[in-house]
């Protein structure tokens, strides 16, 4: 696949601030990226710069092979899709959608039968239609956020860059937009840029995650290798679903406040040494149950669960203070009881283990 943009040692400064520190990246054409980081990482200050609206101070932006870093954000031909939508409240969802085609400052459409079959075309890709006359005032938070893509979309950019698109909305219409946009994206072809703080957005929407952390691009791949082999603990701490362990390598395993964790095979290069081992790969026993040779097993008090429908989550508190996580997915077992004070014995595959040293 050819790649649509690449960056290459990308910095931006805010005062003494390196809000972006060396990024290179490249993303492939037609396809969904998202873009995950903790907040303050630098997202939205990568997103700026890509669409023009903030000046690097260092490296290259090349888009469809051409260097733009110096390119004005209205040559670029990269749409922008803001998290509050940025609608104009006294023009009409067709207006809102035509204002974008007729007033561009490159190759404005002026002829109304080209720009009203365009309108109408994206009204009825982005599930539209009918509502073309109402006010975005008069309707809801999805519709909105289908105005503002379309919006951006009917002016045909070759890429479009998404900032929190389904930050505004609530959970149940921010879990039925992941797939919205998914389609509306697959059926134009472009590569959609889409900047979240949730991990569970980020991994179901992209083809490639890209993880930004402190500024810098930590890791880049697709979602089965970012959530079953993240490179960093940082990156498996942002995940939200590895218990992680520091500590340091001794013989026979990797020795930590819960004493020595057995692991298999080479531990992953990273400048802060951790032991990672994911919530649903644990099992929950009574206290002092038997551990085969292939198995690591530590001991805690059980807290509390919560249930969140399709799993059960634990939490226990190990000698030390720290809290681990176990969740149990309901396809696999059904859900058990267990009570709180009580120890149990909390055992893993060494092979599911992941050791950074
Ligand atoms: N205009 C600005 N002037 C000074 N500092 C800024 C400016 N914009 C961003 N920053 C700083 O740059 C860093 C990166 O900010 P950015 O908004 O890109 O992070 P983010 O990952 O999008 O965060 P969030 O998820 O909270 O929106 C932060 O430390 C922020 O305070």
């Amino acid at each position: 696949m050819s790649a649509v943009l690449q960056l290459s040692n990308v910095v931006k400064t805010y005062g003494d601030l390196r809000a972006l520190d060396g990024i290179d990246l490249s993303l492939p054409d037609d396809s969904y990226v998202s873009l995950l980081g903790p907040s303050g990482s630098g997202k939205t200050t990568l997103l700026r710069v890509i669409a023009g609206f903030e000046p690097p101070e260092g490296g290259t932006i090349r888009f469809s092979g051409k260097d733009v870093t110096n390119t004005p954000p209205h040559e670029r031909n990269i749409g922008f899709v803001f998290q509050n939508f940025a609608l104009f409240p006294h023009l009409s969802v067709y207006d809102n959608i035509a204002f974008g085609l007729v007033n561009r400052a490159v190759d404005p459409v002026t002829d109304p039968k080209l720009v009203d079959r365009k309108v109408r075309d994206m009204i009825s890709l982005v599930g539209l239609t009918g509502l073309e006359g109402r006010a975005t005032t008069q309707i809801s938070g999805g519709q909105k956020q289908r105005v503002a893509l379309a919006r951006t979309l009917v002016t045909e950019p070759q890429m479009v860059l998404l900032d929190e698109p389904l930050g505004a909305l609530d959970a149940n219409l921010r879990a039925r937009m992941r797939s919205e946009l998914r389609m509306i994206r697959e059926r134009c072809g472009v590569t959609f840029l889409h900047v979240t703080g949730s991990e569970t957005e980020a991994l179901a929407m992209g083809d490639t995650v890209l993880v930004l952390d402190r500024a810098r691009i930590a890791q880049q791949g697709d979602s089965d290798t970012i959530y079953n082999r993240p490179c960093s603990p940082a990156v498996a701490r942002f995940l939200n679903c590895y218990n992680l362990f520091s500590g340091k390598m001794a013989d026979g395993g990797f020795a930590t406040a819960q004493g020595l964790l057995g692991f298999q095979g080479q531990p992953q290069r990273a400048a802060d040494p951790a032991y990672a081992i994911r919530y649903d790969r644990v099992d929950i026993r009574p206290a002092g149950a038997a551990v085969t040779g292939d198995e690591v097993q530590i001991e805690g008090t059980f807290i509390a669960s919560e249930y969140t429908g399709s799993a059960v989550n634990a939490f226990f508190s190990l000698d030390d203070g720290k809290v681990f996580e176990v969740e149990a997915h309901l396809s696999h077992r059904a859900p058990e009881n267990h009570e709180p004070h009580r120890r149990y014995a909390l055992a893993w595959k060494r092979e599911d283990a992941l050791v950074f040293a």
